[in-house]
This record gives C-alpha cells, structure tokens and sequence, in this order.
C-alpha cells in the first residue's frame, strides 16, 4: 500500500482507553489500511473547549491504498461505529479520528486539510507525532507554546 499517513486519536468519554484500542483495530481490520505503528497513550488536560473531560491521545502510523478522502470516510465511519455524538463543536467526543498527515501532500478543501491546520499548536497531537515519527516534517514554527507538564504516557493500544 503506497500511501503513508499519520492519524491523531482522541477519547474523553466512557471506556476511552477501550475506544482508542477499538477504533485502531478498525483501522487495521479494513482491506486497504494497515496499522504500521502507534505511540503511547497520553492523558491530556481539554484545550479550546476546557469544561469537558481530561482527554486519552494517540497518533497511528497507518500504509494505506486508499486516497485521502476514502480515508476520510473510513474515520468518519469509524467514529459513527463508535457512538461518536457530534452535540458541541468542540465538546466531549466516545473517538475523534483527524488525518494529520498525507504523504508528503498539501490538501485544502471544504472537508479534509492536510496537514491538520490545528495540529502544530497541540502538544496532545505533536508529542505523540514525534514519538513515533521523528522526522516528521513542521513546515512552519510551531504555534502558541503549549503546555506538556501535564500531559501523562500510558501504555500504547495492542495493534
Ligand atoms: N487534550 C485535548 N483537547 C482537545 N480539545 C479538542 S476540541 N479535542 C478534540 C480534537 O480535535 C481535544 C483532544 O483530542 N485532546
């Protein structure tokens, strides 16, 4: 599978350990993706919406055949398998999938940005990122410092 991707993954409700091991097996189960790698589990205070629930963060390394769009879908299917509830924008999710990166591409439209225009600012996505991709590319500075004293590694998801 000729696509390499990177795919940030968030739980702040019920079993969310649970959610983060099922939505990667998901992944991994679907013909056209193979879960190539994961980082630690992360315990993450909520940043933007704060009045929610401490947040479960990962990042996987996925190979995968599909285009980034097709692996839109298949998130976005993933988090409806999972009960995710799309009630507050930015309030507390059961799974939230978000392609970070693609390749090496550039992609702007109305439904997927690649890379995660969000991403660089948010350590509870750049501190797994780098665990488990060290060269990964920052094509720009990193945004507003972010805080990582209170962020605290789990053991990773079984692949
Ligand atoms: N720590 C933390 N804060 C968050 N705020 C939002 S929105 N989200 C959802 C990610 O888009 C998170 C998250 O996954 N982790």
């Amino acid at each position: 599978m000729e696509n390499l991707a990177f795919i940030a993954l968030g739980s702040n409700i019920g079993e969310r350990f649970n959610h983060l091991e099922e939505a990667v097996s998901l992944l991994n189960q679907h013909h056209a993706i193979e879960v190539v790698n994961v980082s630690s589990v992360y315990e993450t205070d909520p940043v933007g919406y704060e009045d929610q629930a401490p947040f479960l963060n990962m990042v996987a390394e996925i190979r995968t055949g599909l285009d980034p769009f097709s692996l839109l879908e298949v998130c976005l299917g993933i988090e409806e398998q999972l009960g995710r509830k799309r009630e507050i924008r930015w309030g507390p999710r059961t799974i939230d999938l978000d392609i970070l990166l693609f390749n090496q591409e550039n992609i702007k439209s109305e439904t997927l940005i690649v890379p995660h225009p969000r991403m660089w600012e948010r350590a509870f996505v750049i501190v797994p990122l780098m665990e488990i991709c060290h060269e990964a590319c920052i094509p720009q500075v990193a945004g507003p410092s972010v805080n990582v004293d209170r962020m605290h590694k789990e053991e990773g998801v079984r692949i």
